[in-house]
């Protein structure tokens, strides 16, 4: 029979068997040292069938920049079930008993990355940011020379070289920045150990991380971290730089970035996965088009305490709204809640006044980092407009200055 129970100590090994299987990895000859620095065996739920493991899921413990705010969230991870237990209800049973011990953490959201996007809406997830990926030809691609102000890239630097050789920089750089972009999550040194591991299996087929910084003085402003994969065909170098992340304090900083990436001597394509949908790069090019660009489905998020949730963001423009949330999985996360927002504040509490708008927890989610219009959703017939007007005033708030981006897989 199969039963369920929490990890623990020494489970590791055993889950990440598991994991490597179902995910079709070969996982042979690897050390898992910073997987296994990450575990948290007391948030994960495990399937058992007599001494075997046959289903996990995991929550890494992290906080997770939201809209004006930065709040604790369940980053959940390796959803896996064995081959020989699947259809039969386990990951149903282990993700629903996950959402419960989440919300008894006081963690208002969970986060995820799905493999299939098929999978969580049942769930309650609801699909809150998107990637843009980016192939670059940049043998046409580049910066406009009409945006490249070089009186403001005066006293700017550029030092580049193996990743790990930059790791201060890049590590104050981030937790500078990560408030302000929804989605950025919290990176304790465990994280940046994972993040920059550079054993050869996580580099498949391209060379050593590298690593660029922009200094402005002696303090960062900007950085990239890509890998470049050397080449050579009839017609000469065809090598690739695979940029991770590319992020910058400053406007001329990115710029410096990215015109460094992009003129790497001996490559013709640069590539950028996890783009953010309002990335820069896209409104500083000579030729949009020749970025390659494709959008591709980003984070999903669930929200688990909607007063919770919605307090600890902000708002673009002033709302005051009743919400009816309607939670089918978890009915005790919904209910009627009325909001009062604007860019300095928010509360969000119960109420019985009679509500404007009606929506599902799913939708909620997918509006909640500002990566979806609550108008859009509506035209999908997923949000219902109780008292006319309200999605006019409601749709604005819900929208935010920059685009929520996933900068990493998790
Ligand atoms: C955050 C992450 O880790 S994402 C990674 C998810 N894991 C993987 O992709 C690894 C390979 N796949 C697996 O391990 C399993 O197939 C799982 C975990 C996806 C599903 O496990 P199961 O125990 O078979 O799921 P379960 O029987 O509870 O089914 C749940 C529901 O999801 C549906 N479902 C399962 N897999 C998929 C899929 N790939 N696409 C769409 N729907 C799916 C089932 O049909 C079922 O639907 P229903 O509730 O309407 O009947």
């Amino acid at each position: 029979m199969v039963t369920l129970r929490t990890g623990a100590d020494g489970d590791f090994d055993q889950v990440n068997q598991l994991v490597q299987r179902t995910f079709l990895n070969d996982g042979g000859g690897r050390e898992w040292d910073e997987e296994r620095a990450l575990f948290e065996p007391a948030r994960s739920v495990l399937a058992v069938d007599g001494d075997e493991v046959v289903g996990h899921v995991g929550t890494y413990t992290r906080e997770l920049t939201v809209p004006g705010g930065v709040l604790p969230a369940g980053f959940v991870t390796v959803v896996a079930v064995a081959g020989t237990h699947r259809r039969r209800g386990l990951a149903s049973a282990m993700l629903t008993r996950q959402l419960g011990e989440i919300r008894d953490r006081g963690e208002p959201l969970a986060l995820l990355w799905a493999s299939e996007g098929g999978i969580y809406g049942r769930y309650g997830y609801g699909l809150a940011s998107r990637r843009l990926g980016f192939e670059i030809d940049r043998r046409e691609a580049r910066i406009d020379g009409s945006r490249f102000d070089k009186t403001r890239l005066d006293g700017l630097r550029l030092s580049a070289g193996p990743a790990a050789g930059h790791r201060a920089q890049v590590t104050a750089l981030y937790e500078q920045l990560r408030p302000s972009r929804p989605g950025f999550a919290s990176r304790d040194s465990r994280w940046w150990d994972y993040r920059l591991a550079d054993q050869a299996w996580h580099r498949g087929g391209s060379g050593p991380l590298q690593g660029v910084v922009c200094h402005d003085g002696d303090t960062p402003v900007g950085y990239a971290l890509y890998r470049f994969r050397s080449d050579w065909d009839n017609s000469g170098p065809n090598g690739e730089i695979g940029v991770m992340e590319a992020i910058a304090a400053t406007p001329a900083a990115y710029t410096m970035v990215w015109d460094f990436l992009l003129n790497v001597d001996l490559t013709r394509k640069v590539g950028l996965w996890l783009g953010a949908v309002d990335e820069p790069l896209q409104y500083l090019a000579n030729d949009p088009r020749r970025l390659g660009m494709r959008m591709g489905d980003g984070l999903w998020a669930r929200l688990l305490d909607v007063p919770a949730a919605l307090s600890g963001r902000r708002y673009a423009t002033e709302v005051d709204v009743v919400l009816d949330v309607v939670d089918e999985l978890l009915p005790g996360s919904g209910g009627v809640f009325r909001l009062r927002g604007g860019p300095d504040h928010a509360t969000c509490e119960p109420t019985t006044d009679e509500p404007h708008l009606r929506l599902d927890t799913a939708t909620l989610a997918a509006v909640y980092l500002g990566g979806n219009s609550l108008g859009s959703l509506a035209a999908a017939g997923r949000v219902d407009e109780l008292h006319p007007g309200s999605m006019t005033t409601t749709a604005p708030a819900f929208t935010w200055t920059r685009a929520p981006q996933g900068l990493e897989i998790f």
